[in-house]
């Protein structure tokens, strides 16, 4: 690690702190009544697009290997009495709880999965699921942090919602996923036919052939280099065909709101006019992926540097500037955090 960089400086907090003071000084939000039994987060100001409103450190953090009741109860029982009324706070449903304590119930019904296990974050898990979320949660690794930034202009007392499952899924699908995983019902403004009926058959319609689509572009496989002009040719179709999907799937997730597809897509673009020699054009779609990724989860993650690292290893432009949190100086992090202040525009402003 540089010298310049860490905790150890007088005044200059660290990344991970520095975020978590942005968020808790402007208070954006509140505990309210869901009009259901439960409780959900509420606005407690407009809040502009893109705004990172929540960052928090995990209470419990479980990896996959020790995930276990016992371990629950052991990292629960290590935690400050404050840490541990904030988790006994938490909701949770007795119904069908068998010989589940108290406290299994609230681990279940409230902390998510990550790629590494599982983690209960005290806040976030006040956040109720939407199939047409208003904002996006990310576990950040490299500031161990969990991140909310929300996806539109936000009134005051809207409710704030993530998705808990992929809600690139049909409603059917959808339900099954909540229920097995959740075990409820879902009552968002989508599912509660707060929307026409039409607007829900549609809106299913285009995430089932999301599903199938994205299958079709992650299969994708351009083939070894080709020999002959002929296969050379017939390549170069593929690559066409391949190039349609993307872009259907971009307009597609658009249409819908869904950021992350959105993102998953702008990269294969990029990927693919990479592969066609077009450099401008495949700077434009990383550019791009790098643009929502930073408007959806913030420029501090893993997925943000990972978009920067192909840059850089194919040797294209980067108009957007490049961070690397282990390697940048404070004065360097404090500059960059100016990017999230809110920004006007919508996820994609290129075209
Ligand atoms: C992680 S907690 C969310 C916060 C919780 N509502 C509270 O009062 O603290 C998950 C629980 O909230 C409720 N919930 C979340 N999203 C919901 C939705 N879309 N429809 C119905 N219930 C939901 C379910 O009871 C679920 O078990």
């Amino acid at each position: 690690m540089p010298e310049k960089m860490g905790r150890g400086r007088k005044n200059m907090p660290s990344w991970q702190e520095f975020n978590r003071l942005e968020a808790a000084q402007r208070n954006y939000i509140r505990l309210g009544d869901t009009g259901r039994t439960d409780k959900g987060v509420f606005a407690n100001q407009d809040i502009p697009k893109f705004t990172r409103i929540i960052c928090e450190v995990p209470t419990i953090d479980l990896r996959k290997k020790y995930l276990s009741t016992a371990n629950v109860k052991v990292a629960f029982e290590s935690l400050p009495a404050n840490r541990k009324a904030a988790v006994m706070d938490l909701h949770f449903d007795f119904s069908d709880s068998g010989i589940a304590t108290p406290l299994s119930l609230i681990f279940d019904q409230n902390a998510m999965d990550t790629d590494r296990g599982r983690i209960l974050c005290t806040t976030v898990a006040r956040i109720n699921h939407s199939c047409l979320p208003n904002a996006m949660g990310n576990m950040n690794w490299l500031t161990h942090c969990y991140t909310v930034q929300v996806l539109h202009d936000i009134v005051e007392g809207e409710e704030i919602t993530i998705n808990y499952i992929d809600v690139e899924l049909p409603k059917e699908q959808r339900d099954a996923r909540l229920k097995a995983i959740w075990n409820f019902e879902c009552r968002c403004l989508l599912c509660d036919q707060h929307f026409s009926a039409r607007f829900l058959q549609s809106s299913n319609m285009l995430r089932a052939w999301l599903q199938q689509f994205r299958d079709t572009i992650s299969r994708f496989d351009p083939g070894p280099p080709p020999i002959t002009e002929e296969q050379a040719r017939q390549q170069s179709l593929n690559e066409s065909q391949h190039n349609s999907d993307i872009h259907q799937f971009i307009q597609t997730a658009e249409h819908e709101g869904l950021p992350g597809s959105l993102a998953f897509a702008c990269w294969k673009a990029a990927e693919s006019a990479l592969r066609l020699n077009n450099r401008d054009l495949a700077s434009k779609w990383a550019s791009e992926t790098q643009d929502i990724l930073m408007k959806t989860i913030g420029i501090d993650t893993a997925e943000f540097n990972q978009v920067i690292l192909w840059k850089i290893h194919n040797q294209l432009p980067s108009k957007q500037p490049i961070y690397f949190p282990q390697l940048e100086s404070e004065r360097e992090a404090q500059e960059r955090m100016r990017l999230f202040q809110p920004r006007r525009g919508t996820f994609r402003e290129l075209q």
